[in-house]
């Protein structure tokens, strides 16, 4: 029997006290539920003199948003814990340090990061961090490379593969980034005033081909470990220092995928900074985010190219330009992928702080205007953008 029960703070507090890997787990007397996701509970869990400690992550056995008529399964602590790990693995300087997790009580308890932010507060705030978007870029290549074929011996990858099965947590993907946009659907939350642009998605049937196949992708392409869920709000930064959270979307899938929502939450960004900021701030601060762009990808692909050199364990796959003709592929994915994030987090239901802290109701609905827009573009061109800088081209060119 299962021996599942939701925590209340002062069993996160015990629960941290055996497993927290503390020398003096007595000292921890207190918790505080802070968790700001759609998901789950998260504890801080603090000592006697007021310090956070060690955080407690446990997985409601539904969607915490909505409440308990949308059942999810409890198996995604499990996954979140081993995606972490694994990541850890290959990239320990930008992963949170998983110190113990328990499947049964869907709990985790992790390095508690209370010295960093949130990176997507800190975009809102235009507040710089110069090493975060080629720390990211880094942490993609290691972990990705890591966990793909060129690395992993068949046998291996496809225990991985198995290991790794996430069909709930996918499906929630599925419908929210490639379904429910496109479609009338009551998860939907963009303004009144967008209706029109709205509907041109839905009626756009090239568009639509293209969105399908973004989703047969993700379907069928299992390319490596992905974050699955590496938007801004998953990535803590701080002075020179970045770590990526909440992987329980973890699953093996095409590398453009996770490439992608990390560029289409910067290019969301973009969208909204003129709404956030005075106009020549926003201006500043949007070419700041090109060139986080431009960052990124380069530093993804710098990264993963003399890893397939130095580290390529197949021989076919070895073969002098294949690493070069496979990263074009994974290059057209994640302009495909990073259009489709730009119109979920602005039509569909998983809505995002950079828009949502536009006060100006007129501007807002501008910004969002804009990131549907350039999203649709995206999708649209992601076969036919040669290389990083004709893509910043592009986006300048749709305003
Ligand atoms: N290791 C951590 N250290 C400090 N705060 C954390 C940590 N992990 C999560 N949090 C806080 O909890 C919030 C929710 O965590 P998250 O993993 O995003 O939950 P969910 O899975 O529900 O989206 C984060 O936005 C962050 O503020
Ligand atoms: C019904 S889940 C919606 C949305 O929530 C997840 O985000 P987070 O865990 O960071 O709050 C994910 O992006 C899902 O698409």
């Amino acid at each position: 029997m299962s021996q599942y029960r939701t925590f209340t703070a002062d069993d996160a507090v015990a629960y941290a006290q055996q497993f927290g890997g503390l020398a003096d787990p007595a000292e921890l007397v207190r918790a505080e539920e802070i968790g700001d996701g759609n998901l789950n509970l998260v504890f801080k869990i603090y000592d006697r003199a007021d310090r956070s400690r060690v955080v407690v992550k446990q997985a409601l056995p539904y969607v915490r948003c909505v409440g308990e008529s949308w059942p999810l399964t409890l198996d995604r602590a499990r996954l979140e814990a081993q995606t972490l790990v694994e990541h850890y693995r290959h990239c320990p300087q930008h992963t949170v340090n998983v110190i113990h997790y328990d499947a049964e009580l869907a709990v985790m308890v992790m390095e508690d990061l209370s010295s960093h932010q949130i990176w997507r507060g800190e975009l809102v705030k235009n507040i710089p961090y110069p090493q975060a978007a080629s720390q990211l870029g880094y942490y993609l290549a290691q972990t990705l490379f890591h966990t793909s074929d060129f690395y992993l011996h068949p046998h291996k990858k496809k225990e991985e593969v198995a290991r790794f099965i996430n069909p709930q947590m996918c499906e929630i993907t599925e419908d929210l980034f490639f379904n429910e946009p496109y479609i009338g659907h009551e998860h939907n939350a963009y303004p009144a005033q967008l209706e029109e642009d709205v509907l041109a998605l839905r009626h756009d049937d090239e568009l639509r081909i293209a969105v399908a196949s973004l989703k047969h992708r993700f379907f069928a392409h299992a390319e490596a470990l992905l974050h699955g869920d590496i938007h801004s709000g998953s990535v803590f930064v701080a002075e020179n220092s970045l770590k990526a959270i909440d992987a329980e979307f973890g699953y093996f899938g095409p590398i453009g995928f996770d490439v992608g929502t990390a560029l289409g939450n910067l290019l969301l960004n973009y969208c909204a900074l003129p709404g956030l900021l005075a106009p020549r701030e926003a201006a500043a601060g949007r070419e700041q985010r090109l060139l986080d762009v431009k960052v990124l990808w380069l530093a993804f692909v710098e990264r993963f190219q003399a890893l397939a050199v130095e580290k390529t364990r197949d021989v076919a796959l070895a073969f002098p330009g294949y690493a070069s003709a496979f990263l074009h592929k994974v290059w057209q994915d994640s302009v495909g992928y990073c259009g489709t994030e730009l119109i979920r987090r602005t039509v569909g239901m998983s809505q995002i702080a950079d828009m949502k802290t536009i006060s100006d109701e007129a501007m807002r609905v501008e910004c969002i205007r804009h990131a549907i827009s350039l999203g649709k573009t995206l999708i649209l061109a992601a076969p036919h953008v040669e290389d990083i800088d004709a893509l910043l081209a592009r986006i300048r060119q749709n305003g």
